[in-house]
């Protein structure tokens, strides 16, 4: 298996990699959750997903992960996808690279241990999940969904329950390997600073709608210091309807 170039040339397709139409999602008769939301995520894009809290935004990427079905609108998503949530969802019965492995029908030991040593987690294969920190858990998750070589990537507050410290190497980690594999990924996060430092668009739901979408095109890697990153997140608080 080669990740690394099977993915490298995903970036140059002009297709979106997700197309999002006229979704509505509605729980019994309450007013809609997603309300004829339209989204597009382009090859290679890294695209954040801000809003308060019950927004929307996970409603929304249980409709593009399939778990949820689409009843009203359409989705079209690669079939090669993957989530990673905010817990990491490990089996506690089986090993770190029996995890990885379910990821993938088909997928070898080797396979499993040639990602775990990509998102640094070479030397707790053969650990019991349970025996993992919070930030090694979360390599884990990160590596079940890498080793389905995903087109479109979906991270659902995949850092919020860390502390600051391994949430800043999990966010140096995703980069790297972002801008290593170029899949498109949808990161769903409170953080506004997490938005900024990785994605090349920060896009804001409010009550089922897109409210605002922010183009972030500051080079990479991003300091928090720069103006141009203070100037974007007084703008995407502004949207977010925090004045500071
Ligand atoms: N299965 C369900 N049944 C009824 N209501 C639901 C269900 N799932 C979500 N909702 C409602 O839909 C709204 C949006 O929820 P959602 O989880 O998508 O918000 P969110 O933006 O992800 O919020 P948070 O940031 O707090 O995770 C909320 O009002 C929530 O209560």
């Amino acid at each position: 298996m080669n990740y690394i170039s099977s993915l490298a040339t995903v970036a140059t397709d002009l297709q979106p990699a997700v197309s999002v139409r006229g979704l509505s999602r509605r729980f019994g008769n309450g007013s809609p959750v997603l309300d004829k939301l339209n989204l597009d995520i382009a090859q290679g894009e890294f695209v954040a997903l801000l809003g308060r809290s019950g927004s929307g935004k996970s409603t929304l990427l249980r409709a593009l992960s399939g778990l949820d079905p689409v009843r009203e609108g359409q989705i079209s998503c690669p079939q090669e996808s993957a989530v990673v949530f905010q817990e990491s969802r490990l089996l506690p019965w089986k090993k770190v690279w029996q995890n990885v492995m379910l990821g993938k029908a088909g997928a070898t030991r080797s396979d499993a241990r040639q990602v775990l040593e990509e998102v640094g987690l070479g030397h707790r294969t053969d650990a019991w999940p349970l025996t993992l920190s919070g930030g090694e858990a979360q390599r884990a998750a990160l590596a079940r969904a890498l080793i389905r070589e995903p087109k479109f990537l979906m991270l659902d507050e995949p850092f919020a329950a860390l502390d600051a410290l391994t949430r800043l190497h999990m966010q140096n980690l995703v980069s790297a390997l972002w801008q290593r594999h170029k899949s498109a990924v949808l990161l769903v996060t409170h953080d506004v600073d997490e938005a900024l430092l990785l994605a090349d668009r920060a896009v804001v739901l409010e009550k089922g709608h897109i409210r605002a979408e922010v183009s972030i095109s500051l080079p990479r890697p991003r300091r928090h210091y720069d103006p141009a990153f203070v100037h974007l997140r007084s703008a995407l608080l502004k949207h977010l309807g925090v004045d500071e």
